[in-house]
């Protein structure tokens, strides 16, 4: 990865704030974040339960909108974009990996990889194609790209779901506990995965997770509580 690449900025928030229901029941789940991640950031965010880990991945991604504040996505504002815009600047620059692997359980894995690049229209048929069975070699299981997710183990399964947000070849990858659901070694892999496809293709990751492993593993992690950064530490 070429450092100069590193430098620059994938995401910045500025005085961010999200909040949800009213009056008695309004929750202040994000209180004027500022936040700068560089492209090619390996980046763990951690915090308790209801801390607000959910709510600044979806603001960061454009998935959700602050209701106050300004965020960049590559140094462009995405305050003013509407749904469509929004969805197009996820599907074309993002890729998402969930806890519980979001598979569709009908499709093969092979499928489940090649059916969204085929969805989004950025490849055509045979590119896609050759995107897919690449990536699913990258994760190490291309030998298994005809079995259904229910015939895959967790870590099987999360591994396909890691070529599906890759294919795309986005520039942040924003992973909502990828490990939480698998057991400690299975989960350590994925780390060792994650962490190599960062290394070799500077690809940005921005993950939320509970796993000590991750935590320490990570080259930034940042600590929210209660809707606030609270640390912010780069090794
Ligand atoms: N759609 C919603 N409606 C009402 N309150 C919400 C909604 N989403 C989140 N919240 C509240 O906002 C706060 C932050 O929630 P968030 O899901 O961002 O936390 P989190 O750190 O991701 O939690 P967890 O680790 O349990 O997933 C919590 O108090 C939560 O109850």
């Amino acid at each position: 990865m070429k450092n100069n690449i590193r430098a620059l900025p994938a995401i910045q928030l500025i005085d961010v704030c999200k909040s949800y229901g009213f009056a008695e029941n309004k929750v202040d789940a994000l209180k004027n974040v500022n936040l700068e991640i560089k492209k090619g950031e390996f980046l763990a965010l951690c915090g308790p339960s209801g801390s607000g880990k959910s709510s600044l991945l979806n603001v960061l991604s454009g998935i959700d909108q602050p209701d106050a504040g300004i965020t960049l996505f590559l140094n462009k504002s995405l305050n003013e974009l509407h749904e469509n815009q929004l969805s197009a600047v996820r599907s074309r620059h993002l890729g998402f990996i969930f806890q519980f692997f979001n598979l569709i359980p009908v499709l093969s894995a092979f499928d489940n990889v090649y059916y969204p690049l085929i969805l989004n229209g950025h490849f055509p048929r045979k590119t896609a194609q050759e995107l897919a069975w690449h990536y699913l070699d990258s994760v190490g299981i291309r030998a298994l790209g005809d079995r259904k997710p229910g015939q895959l183990s967790g870590g099987q399964q999360q591994r396909v779901a890691i070529a599906r947000a890759l294919a795309n070849q986005p520039d942040v990858v924003v992973a909502d506990e990828p490990t939480g659901n698998l057991d400690m070694a299975t989960g350590d892999a994925i780390l060792d995965l994650l962490l190599r496809i960062n290394q070799d293709t500077g690809t940005t990751f921005i993950i939320s997770t509970h796993s000590t492993q991750l935590k320490d593993r990570a080259r930034r992690v940042i600590e929210i509580e209660d809707g606030e950064l609270v640390s912010d530490s780069i090794r």
